[in-house]
């Protein structure tokens, strides 16, 4: 694959993907659900047994965090090009906004393409989907959402294994559902995946393998180290809290319909205890996801933001620099007005509100290993070039944990560990 051809190709099964800013943060995902919750450690509140899960993933086990060996290259910012990312003809994304889901991910997204100019993929419409396999696609306005692309969540739903397991069939899809090149000498064009869940697939997503050595197989080693990936954080518990509110909105409420968010958080746990994975709580688990991508991508490739609210307090003086350095766009307007800063609200109370003292307790409980593991990997991370948002401190595991506490982590998740 040539890295930077801005040859259009006329390949009978090209399409062209429509390009709509419109968004609406219409992720549209029956459920959230990440790794295993293989438990070790056992916490009794009231009555009720619960179990902190193992920090691990599919075949990954160790605590430590693992990154990969240092690149050659030392250098902080990564190696985006004036080009537009392109290959086999397409305009390949280079910019993910891997998730997690609810922590402020639109409000990101929507800056980024109204004032980096930057286009997100986006996909035909579900039941379409088969057709582009058969090379019958065409282009119309039923994209699935105007925000996020899901094709990792889609194909794995549709195509057979065979396929799924083999990167060349998957890229050849995503080809295809991918827009046209620019004409060569144009200006950069930056094409983005936005799914939020795709911080998710770092888990094997049966019959879809784990999203990172796919995604770096896909791209080749030289397209690959030119992407960018922003992880946005918040506390565990309040991210939890508004995705069940949102599942709830949208219809799609499932084994939590007619619970109360402090009953919905009591099944987690007690199904973590019996070794099901819980669904809703899975995302909060920053730690082993991050952990899990950064085996793959260089910890230079990633720029981490530890909450929503940073969207509007630090877009200006400090995301959107550093995104347009990142991504090589040129003349951006870097402000934010709350109205394009705050996206995807919802109405739900206040998490001291809706919960109890002792259900706190017990969520917090069961988040601490992976806090621990998060602080771990983000302070290792950062030594090998990993940028974390508004971060101040001296580089130290305690440094690290005060400053995600700062962005509003709950104190109880380094409880025992004591940073
Ligand atoms: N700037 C800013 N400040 C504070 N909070 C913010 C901001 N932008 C988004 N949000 C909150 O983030 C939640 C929506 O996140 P996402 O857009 O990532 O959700 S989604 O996964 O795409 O559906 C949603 O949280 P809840 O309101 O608790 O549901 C938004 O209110």
């Amino acid at each position: 694959n040539n890295s930077n051809s801005n040859d259009n190709d006329n390949n009978e099964n090209s399409v062209t993907c429509g390009v709509d800013r419109r968004l609406g943060g219409e992720a549209i995902v029956d459920e959230f659900s990440g790794g295993k919750a293989e438990g070790t450690l056992m916490l009794q509140v009231g009555g009720q047994r619960y179990q902190q899960p193992s920090a691990s993933i599919g075949n990954s086990t160790s605590q430590a965090p693992k990154l990969p060996a240092a690149a050659p290259s030392t250098s902080l910012v990564p190696a985006a090009t004036s080009s537009s990312l392109c290959s086999s003809g397409r305009l390949l994304p280079e910019f993910y906004i891997l998730g997690a889901p609810k922590c402020g991910t639109t409000s990101l997204a929507e800056l980024a393409m109204t004032q980096l100019g930057v286009q997100p993929a986006i996909m035909p419409r579900y039941e379409k989907l088969a057709a582009a396999y058969d090379g019958e696609f065409t282009n119309d306005d039923s994209f699935l959402s105007q925000k996020e692309f899901h094709f990792f969540d889609l194909v794995s739903e549709e195509a057979p294994a065979e396929v799924l397991g083999n990167a060349t069939h998957v890229r050849e899809l995503w080809l295809r559902v991918l827009p046209l090149c620019p004409p060569r000498g144009g200006a950069k064009q930056v094409l983005a995946d936005f799914t939020a869940m795709n911080i998710l697939h770092a888990a094997p997503w049966p019959p879809l393998p784990s999203l990172p050595p796919l995604l770096h197989d896909m791209y080749g080693s030289a397209l690959a180290s030119q992407l960018t990936f922003v992880v946005m954080l918040r506390d565990p518990l309040d991210r939890m809290q508004s995705q069940f509110y949102y599942q709830e909105r949208v219809g799609h409420a499932g084994i939590y319909a007619n619970l109360t968010f402090s009953q919905g958080m009591e099944l987690e746990l007690s199904m973590a205890s019996s070794g099901v994975p819980p669904p809703m709580s899975s995302p909060s688990m920053y730690g082993i996801l991050l952990k899990t991508w950064l085996e793959v991508f260089p910890a230079r490739q990633f720029l981490v933001v530890p909450s929503p609210s940073r969207v509007s307090s630090g877009w200006a003086s400090s995301l959107c620099p550093s995104l347009a350095t990142r991504l090589s766009v040129t003349g951006a307007s870097c402000a934010a007005s709350k109205e394009d800063s705050e996206i995807n609200t919802s109405d739900h109370p206040p998490l001291l509100n809706d919960t109890t003292a002792a259900g706190r307790a017990a969520a917090y409980w069961y988040f601490q290993s992976d806090f621990t593991l998060l602080v771990q990997t983000l302070t290792s991370a950062r030594q090998q070039g990993m940028e974390l948002d508004a971060f101040s401190g001296d580089g130290s595991e305690a440094s690290v944990a005060a400053w995600l506490l700062e962005n509003g982590f709950d104190p109880q998740l380094q409880r025992e560990q004591g940073f």
